[in-house]
């Protein structure tokens, strides 16, 4: 549930990350509201995961800043870090634990005193079907049961800002569906979700707004109904008009 008094949950402004001396971000600002469900689409190598990476710490920005529900990415990153959970698009997992170990592992680390871990722990596994493998280790697992045990993971330490790149790639219908559930549970319930996604009819159907990245910029944001009418595409479906914005032929109506 989006609370537009609340000061916004992501505020980035002016980022740009260079490899060498190719330029993968080029001067991106971005806001983000408390309870918002944001989706970040764009090519491949728009510029998505670099861009993420810098909100969750794990690149630093060659300029600009980010601030995480207040707190500055550069100059306090640990508290940032707090507020905010990365799920990659490919997940490490260690195989050898069992999900039930990977969870407490990962509560550890967060400093979660082991009763409130143990009892989040069962919620996420039972919330994603997983609880009747809790015991089974993760190497013999399908790619779909590894990505929602990874997500348990992301979300043990009920963050306030949940990122996830490319989640739902890969998945099978059933367990696509129990991924987007819980997600859209958790937006329902406060939590703010960045995903990016090559898949059109995700974006359509569980986003509030979304923000279409090419070249290293932000190529154009808004709602579904927003983006329409800005470029005069009443009804047009987000894939037409996503393919359109990217080739150049959809222009500000
Ligand atoms: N570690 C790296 N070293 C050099 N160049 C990189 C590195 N990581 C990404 N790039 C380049 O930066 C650009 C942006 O890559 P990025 O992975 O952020 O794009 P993306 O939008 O997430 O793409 P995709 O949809 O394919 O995941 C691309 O041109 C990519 O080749």
């Amino acid at each position: 549930m989006i609370d537009p008094s609340l000061p916004p949950a992501l505020e980035i402004r002016g980022l740009r990350k260079s490899y060498g001396s190719k330029e993968a971000v080029r001067g991106i600002d971005l806001s983000i509201r408390q309870g918002e469900f944001y989706g970040l689409l764009g090519p491949n190598g728009a510029g998505k995961t670099t861009t993420l990476k810098m909100v969750v710490g794990l690149l630093n920005p060659t300029a600009g800043s980010i601030n995480v529900f207040g707190f500055d990415t550069g100059r306090d990153p640990v508290a940032a870090k707090r507020q905010t959970a990365w799920l990659p698009d490919e997940p490490m997992l260690y195989d050898k634990l069992t999900p039930l170990e990977y969870l407490e592992f990962v509560a550890g680390l967060w400093g979660i005193d082991a009763s409130v871990a143990s009892d989040r722990a069962d919620e996420l596994l039972i919330r994603l079907d997983l609880h009747d493998h809790r015991h089974e280790r993760c190497e013999g697992f399908s790619r779909g049961m590894k990505q929602k045990a990874a997500l348990a993971g992301a979300l043990i330490h009920d963050p306030r800002l949940l990122i996830l790149d490319e989640p739902l790639t890969g998945l099978d219908a059933a367990i696509a569906r129990q991924v987007k559930d819980l997600l859209v549970e958790r937006a329902r319930n406060g939590c703010t979700i960045i995903l990016t996604t090559h898949i059109m009819e995700v974006a359509e159907r569980l986003v509030d707004r979304i923000g279409i990245i090419q070249h290293g910029l932000l190529l154009a944001e808004g709602t579904l109904d927003a983006l329409r009418r800005q470029h005069g595409r009443d009804g047009a479906t987000l894939e037409d008009l996503f393919l359109d914005l990217v080739s150049g032929k959809a222009v500000a109506a």
